[in-house]
Order: structure tokens, then C-alpha cells, then sequence
């Protein structure tokens, strides 16, 4: 087990790389064992969550070659099975769509009840309801989702949310489905319009990702493809908060500015400067950050997957604030972390209300979950002292080498092993 050390208070300088999106490579590698030819995926983030879904395609018969850590040539030619075991699933979210993959082209699918972060009940209705809606019959037992049709029919699905997970899923499946299918009510985050360009490069037919309806005419297989994932909008966020956070100044590279609309909008609202280029932006603050409110919305509203990294920015920026989750009920657990190193804040009902204050003290904190981590890593960097962040497995599921790419901007900030009793020591000697 690992976990970060930061000595704060220094500006981050520099320029960082951002990689491929997590959310749009998960539900691309669940599409790329829809065709029994070979597909080739570039832009592939090195992150945790990414090799558990190539672990678990691997275990069901598809042929994995990576490459390198970047690219991967994967062949659903030879899938065995249609059951996804535990132990894989269990630790990922997005396992849910391997649902959608093998039912579009199997027409059945068994998947353990997804894992991933704990950030709340997370329940997967509208996807059922949608593959309910194409002809299969679901039943859950024993933990297992268990999907089947004869044949999957296209048909008109409103969407009761506009969920990312159901959109995908159900994109995936009515691709293969006899007809037509619309979705109504379609979640338009990049990562879903990311999918339906792949499955297109496939040979899908898929119109109007990225808009709330979605039109699948269903075709009867894929082809091969290759394809580069676009870069992920909230490690890009997460660096741009930290380089305001620390009155840094940051070129953010391989981005594309438009998804970040929501965060630079923030940001210049409390007072940082944010230029956008073609594929980078550059994020400077020199004087104290003020005050906002969020609320978190789907796209393009406030990625509820930024709101942790805002919050740890607004608490030593001058004023109150007021940031409100929508979407998910356990994802103001960062609160107490933040609370330990100094931050005025308190949780009312979904919101969190914050007094800026003039600076934190490092502590030590445990990462509650994914973006909760990559938030008490923005507080580290900007308090005074030594700050530990234990539980890191939960950053790395999103974050890929994160001390590196910070520890490149001039951060410092080293990952220890925790059986290592001296590392602290060490670390302590070797940064005073
Ligand atoms: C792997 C992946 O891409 N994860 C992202 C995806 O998660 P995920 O796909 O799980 O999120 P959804 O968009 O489905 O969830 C949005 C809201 O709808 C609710 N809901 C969802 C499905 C359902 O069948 N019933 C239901 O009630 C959820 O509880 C939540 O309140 O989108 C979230 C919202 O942008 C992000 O935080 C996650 O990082
Ligand atoms: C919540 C997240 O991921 P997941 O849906 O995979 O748990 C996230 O990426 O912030």
C-alpha cells in the first residue's frame, strides 16, 4: 500500500500532458470486443481502472496486445464466455458496460453488480429499463446482472435521467440491434459522444451524440477500427484547479478547451487568468482567488467529478462559498479531510459551505474516493508543512502517475510505500 507526501506551499510552474479520458476509454474498450476483427486503441490512459477492463476482457477470451503503455491492439474473435467474474468487476464502475457489449452482440451478458467509488447508491435502472425496452429479459441474482434476448429490436427509449452509463450501454447494444433505436433524454458528455464516434469507426450507425436525442439504425456487425481517445476533461480540470490553488502558472497540454467550458468559466469568475489555445490552456493567478457558488449539473453544466477539486480551491480563497452536489449523496466525504487541515468548512444537507481561510496546514488525510483524493492532493500542495494522503488506490484509479506529473511542475510531493517506516523520514530529510 502507497500513499503521497507533499511539502506545500509552492507555486506550480510548468507545463503538464494530459492523457486519454478514463471514461471514454472504459466504455471504448467494452465496445472494441463487439467485432471479431482487430481494433487498435491509442490515447489509452495508464491508470488502474484501465487494466482492470483489459484484465477482464482478457478473462473472457479476447486477445489483449498493449503495445505500449499508451496503445492496445485488442481481437473479440474468440470471446468464451458470457459471464464476467467478481473479483474483476467489483473494482470498477464502468464493468457495467461489458452489459451492453455482449448482449448487442451475444444477445446475453451475466456482470456482477458494478463497483467503483463509493460516492453513493448509484443505480443502474435506466440502463435495465433500455435493454428491457430492446427485447432482452433482466433479472438480478445472487449479485449478478443477467441479461438475454432472442433478438434485440430497435425502439424509442426515454431515458428517465440523462445517465452516462445508460447511455452508453444502451448506444452499444441497439448499434447491433434490427432497426432503429432512439434514445431520448441522452446524456451528452464528451466521453458518450467519444463512444458513438468509435463504434461509428467501426461501422455503427449512430447520429446525435452529444445532443439530447440519440438515433441508432442498427447494423449487423463492426468491423475492425483504430481510433485515439480523446484527452480527459477532469485530469485536465484537476491540474488547472491546482495550478489556481497554488498561484501557479500552467500550460495544460492536449486538451480540447471547449469541454473545459464549465471550469475555466469558474475559475475566471474567482479570478484566475485561463488563455485558451487550440489544444492547451494556461492557467496563472497572482493574487488572492474570491468567492463562488457551484452546483453540479451534467454536461455542460459542473462536472459533479470536479466539485471536490473546486472546493479544495475555494478554501483559501477570500469569502463564502457555496458548492452543491446533485448527483451523487456521498461526495462531500473530503469535508472532514480538508476540516483537519484547516479549512473553515461544514456539510448543510448536499452542500458544502466554506469560509475561505488564509492558509492550510498539511495533516494527515485519507482519500475517501477518487476525485476527494485529487482534491486533498490540491489542499496539500497549497499548505504549510508536510501533508500525507493515505488510500491513493482510489486516485490511481483515474489519475495516471500523478506524483510524476506534479513532482514536473515543481511540486514536492514524493508516493511511499506505508510497510517503509523510515520513507517519511527520508522524504523530510532529503526536501529541507
Ligand atoms: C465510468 C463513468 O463514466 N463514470 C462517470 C459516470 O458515472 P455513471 O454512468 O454511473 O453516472 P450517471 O450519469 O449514470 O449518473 C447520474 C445520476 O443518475 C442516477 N442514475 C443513473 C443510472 C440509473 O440507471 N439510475 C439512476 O438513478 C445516478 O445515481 C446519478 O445520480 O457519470 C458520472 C456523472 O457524470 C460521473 O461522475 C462518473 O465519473
Ligand atoms: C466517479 C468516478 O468514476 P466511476 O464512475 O468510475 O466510479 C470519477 O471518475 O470521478
Amino acid at each position: 500500500m502507497e500513499q503521497y507526501i507533499i511539502k506545500g506551499g509552492k507555486a506550480l510552474q510548468g507545463e503538464v500532458s494530459i492523457g486519454g479520458a478514463k471514461n471514454a476509454a472504459l466504455g471504448i474498450l467494452s465496445a472494441a470486443i463487439m467485432t471479431d476483427e482487430t481494433v487498435t486503441v491509442e490515447n489509452l490512459p495508464d491508470i488502474s481502472d484501465i487494466n482492470v477492463m483489459l484484465q477482464a476482457i482478457e478473462e473472457i477470451g479476447a486477445k489483449v496486445d498493449r503495445i505500449n503503455e499508451h496503445s492496445v491492439k485488442i481481437n473479440g474473435s474468440k470471446i468464451n464466455s458470457m459471464s464476467i467474474d467478481y473479483e474483476f468487476i467489483r473494482k470498477i464502475r464502468a464493468s457495467y458496460y461489458l452489459l451492453g457489449a455482449l448482449l448487442g452482440k451475444y444477445k446475453k451478458a451475466q456482470v456482477a453488480l458494478p463497483g467503483g467509488c463509493n460516492i453513493g447508491s448509484r443505480p443502474i435502472d435506466q440502463h435495465i429499463k433500455g435493454f428491457e425496452a430492446l427485447g432482452a429479459s433482466v433479472k438480478i441474482e445472487h449479485g449478478m446482472i443477467q441479461a438475454e434476448a432472442k433478438e434485440l429490436k430497435g425502439t424509442h427509449i426515454y431515458l428517465d435521467i440523462a445517465s452516462v452509463g445508460a447511455t452508453i450501454n444502451i448506444m452499444m447494444a441497439a448499434c447491433l440491434a434490427d432497426g432503429v433505436t432512439i434514445i431520448e433524454n441522452s446524456a451528452k458528455e464528451p466521453h458518450v459522444v467519444d463512444v458513438a464516434n468509435f463504434l461509428n469507426s467501426m461501422g455503427a450507425s449512430i447520429k446525435g451524440a452529444g445532443t439530447d436525442v440519440i438515433r441508432i439504425k442498427g447494423v449487423k456487425s463492426l468491423t475492425g477500427s483504430e481510433y485515439a481517445i480523446i484527452p480527459d476533461q477532469i485530469e485536465a480540470g484537476t491540474f488547472m484547479f491546482a495550478a489556481a490553488a497554488t498561484k501557479g502558472d500552467v500550460l495544460i497540454k492536449n486538451v480540447i478547451p471547449k469541454h473545459l467550458e464549465a471550469i475555466t468559466a469558474k475559475l475566471i469568475e474567482i479570478g484566475a487568468t485561463v488563455e485558451e489555445y487550440d489544444d492547451a490552456v494556461r492557467v496563472t493567478t497572482s493574487s488572492k482567488l474570491g468567492h463562488t457558488n457551484i452546483k453540479t449539473l451534467p454536461y455542460p453544466g459542473f462536472p459533479t467529478d470536479m466539485q471536490p477539486q473546486m472546493a479544495a480551491t475555494l478554501v483559501t480563497s477570500e469569502g463564502t462559498s457555496i458548492v452543491t452536489e446533485t448527483m451523487f449523496e456521498n461526495r462531500l466525504k473530503y469535508v472532514d479531510e480538508l476540516a483537519r487541515m484547516g479549512a473553515n468548512i461544514k456539510v448543510e444537507g448536499n452542500s458544502a459551505i466554506i469560509v475561505g481561510v488564509s492558509g492550510l496546514t498539511g495533516a494527515i488525510v485519507s482519500a475517501p474516493d477518487l476525485r476527494a483524493g485529487a482534491a486533498l492532493v490540491i489542499a496539500g500542495l497549497v499548505a504549510e508543512g508536510f501533508t500525507i494522503v493515505e488510500q491513493v488506490e482510489y486516485i490511481e484509479r483515474g489519475y495516471e502517475h500523478f506524483e510524476q506529473k506534479m513532482q514536473g511542475l515543481g511540486a514536492t510531493m514524493a508516493k511511499i510505500d506505508i510497510e517503509d517506516d523510515k520513507a517519511v523520514q527520508k522524504f523530510k530529510l532529503k526536501v529541507s
